[in-house]
């Protein structure tokens, strides 16, 4: 009976022990259970983290731009929207006029001179222009003044090479939309800045830009470096871009963007829209790679000093 007593007392004894394994077993599990929770969820904590900080690589990369001064869906009419910025000291190596020369320097953008139908005209002038020729690499010029337009990798003058043809392709009503856009240009750019628009002269070049996503073949085609117009092209006091289409539908990329030491400032190109601004170094600028599409614009400038006048693009 004893023995039997301690064999059955064992025999719980065995079983306790076997509850208490199991029990510690268990509890273990949990603990290692709630353990892999945290670790889950850490690793859910540093996913996120990686997520956000992918994101806004991505987005810095996507623009190094600080501010947008008008961007593509706005209608900036019927006041320019006007930045006002120091003049730069480029203007002292040159003769002043009076009435003309930027003592107020800046840059400004509006959509209330040129319509957006107006800007359609002018494009289909451009495109078929552009289709008598055109550059290989991804930027073509047509410059109505000279009739310096990209072929290959070369220029050909329109007026010469396609003679009788031109009257096929440009109106006497295209020259008249030209000059009309250019007077009303010429006009806002002198109310804005307070010069006499009678000693501001249209100057050259005057040109059609056609850009696209093809890579470049010539140092032509490479439009994207930064620049002042002012050292690029010489007699420039005050340039103005129109833009005949429209950046986010017709062309991703090409966005205009002034280079400033403080940052960057983009126009969003907008068929219709006119940028204008001083074309001193205080306006250094550039234009983003067009990625997709065709970016059209027109390049019409003016200068203070009437030896370097040139008259109206007109058929010869
Ligand atoms: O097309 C543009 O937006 C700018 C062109 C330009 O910088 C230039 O013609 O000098
Ligand atoms: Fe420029």
């Amino acid at each position: 009976m004893a023995l039997l007593r301690s064999r059955n007392a064992k025999g719980s004894n065995a079983s306790e022990i076997e509850k208490k394994i199991k029990r510690g077993n268990a509890l273990r599990q949990g603990s290692s259970w709630r353990g892999s929770r945290g670790l889950v969820a850490f690793l859910l904590v540093a996913l996120c983290v990686c997520a956000i900080s992918t994101w806004l690589y991505v987005t810095s990369l996507d623009s190094d731009i600080t501010e947008t001064l008008a961007r593509h869906g706005e209608l900036v009419s019927p006041q320019p929207r006007v930045y006002t910025v120091q003049c730069s000291e480029d203007y002292e190596n040159h003769k002043r006029y009076p009435g003309c020369t930027p003592q107020k320097c800046g840059r400004a953008v509006t959509d209330g001179v040129v319509t957006r139908e107006e800007a359609q005209v002018l494009r289909r002038l451009a495109e078929r222009g552009m289709m008598l020729a055109g550059s290989e690499g991804g930027a073509s010029i047509l410059d109505l003044h000279s009739g310096a337009l990209s072929m290959g990798k070369q220029f050909v003058n329109i007026y010469r090479y396609f003679q009788d043809q031109i009257s096929d392709v440009f109106t006497q009503e295209d020259f008249k939309l030209y000059r009309d856009v250019r007077g009303r240009i010429q006009a806002v750019i002198a109310e804005t800045f307070g010069l006499d628009p009678a000693l501001m002269y249209l100057t050259k070049p005057t040109f059609f830009s056609r850009i696209n996503s093809t890579a470049a073949k010539t140092q032509h085609d490479e439009y994207w470096h930064p620049h002042v117009d002012k050292v690029t092209y010489g007699s420039f006091d005050y340039t103005s871009l129109l833009y005949l289409s429209d950046y986010g539908s017709d062309f991703t990329g090409g966005r205009f963007v002034f280079m400033d030491q403080n940052g960057n400032r983009t126009v969003e190109p907008r068929a219709g829209r006119v940028s204008f601004f001083s074309s001193g170094s205080e306006n250094l600028h550039r234009v983003e790679k067009v990625t997709s599409g065709t970016r059209y614009a027109i390049t019409v400038s003016f200068t203070c000093d009437s030896e370097h006048a040139i008259s109206d693009p007109a058929l010869p």
